[in-house]
């Protein structure tokens, strides 16, 4: 059975991206047909898993705008297993080039019912926004996997996120769930890490992942090689908690 995964906080530089592109790997090193749909026109994880942006004949925008097929948009990774439906820049336009379009907040579920059969996890990389890109991710997703910075600031806003969340299960998607919290960015070092995880658990309870990511300079290396932990460095602490999250992903 196939999954749409949402990888979703609309906080910055919180580990939507690396989570989406080690998750993704590991998932697919582990078998599964995974496939990565960058809807972020920042194009991180398109460029992150080694895709030159150069070189992409059709994108998620001609997909979303122009009615592409996405089997004409999804490309080949570097990993066996894992495949991309790409962003450019180009996405950059649609937030506001969908608002008058008709069933604008579908578009993305109806193209990806189209490929859904093809792949085990499709994990869907949100960018840091509520906008309709966001509503499209969530309108197609089965469940969000929620990545929270273990840090200061790390609550703030994710009762906004929680609201959008309750609407869309409102409004476009009933069967939405959240299937996990992940904490990104631990360092054992500060007590400041330990209360936040305190405070995650506290919240959202069952729903946090046993493994929690923690600071790693090869997963913050590898996106410039344009390579998942997985090939950049599979022996590094990075590679062995994104294979642990994987697995905890397939066991529910
Ligand atoms: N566990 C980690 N250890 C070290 N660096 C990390 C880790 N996770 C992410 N980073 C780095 O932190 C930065 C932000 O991460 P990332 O791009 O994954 O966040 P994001 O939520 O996708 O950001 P945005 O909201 O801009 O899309 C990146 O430079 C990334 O390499
Ligand atoms: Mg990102």
């Amino acid at each position: 059975m196939s999954k749409i995964i949402a990888i979703t906080n609309q906080k910055g530089g919180v580990g939507k991206t690396t989570t989406s592109v080690n998750l993704g790997a590991s998932l697919a090193s582990l078998g599964k047909r995974v496939l990565l749909v960058d809807i972020d026109p920042q194009g991180n994880t398109t460029s992150g898993i080694g895709v030159n942006k150069a070189d992409v004949v059709n994108c998620i925008y001609d997909v979303l705008i122009n009615d592409v097929h996405p089997k004409d948009a999804i490309v080949d990774t570097n990993v066996p297993n894992l495949k991309i439906l790409p962003a450019t820049i180009q996405l950059a336009g649609a937030e506001i080039e969908l608002v008058p379009t008709i069933s604008r907040e579908v578009r993305l579920k109806k193209s990806l019912q189209l490929v859904k059969h093809l792949f085990d996890y499709i994990l869907i990389d949100c960018p840091p926004s509520l906008g309709l890109l966001t509503i499209n991710s969530l309108t197609a997703a089965d469940s969000v996997i929620i990545p929270i910075q273990c840090e200061y600031y790390a609550l703030e806003g994710l009762s906004q996120l929680l609201n959008t969340v309750r609407l869309v299960q409102k409004h476009l998607n009933t069967g939405l769930q959240i299937e996990g919290v992940l904490l990104t960015m631990f360092d054992a070092r500060t007590n400041l890490g330990i209360q936040v995880i305190e405070e995650v658990k506290k919240y959202f309870q069952t729903k946090v992942y046993q493994t929690i990511i923690p600071r790693n300079v090869r997963l913050s290396e590898a996106p410039s090689h344009g390579q998942s932990i997985v090939t950049y460095d599979p022996r590094s602490k990075g590679a062995e908690v994104y294979l642990e999250l994987a697995k905890e992903v397939i066991s529910v």
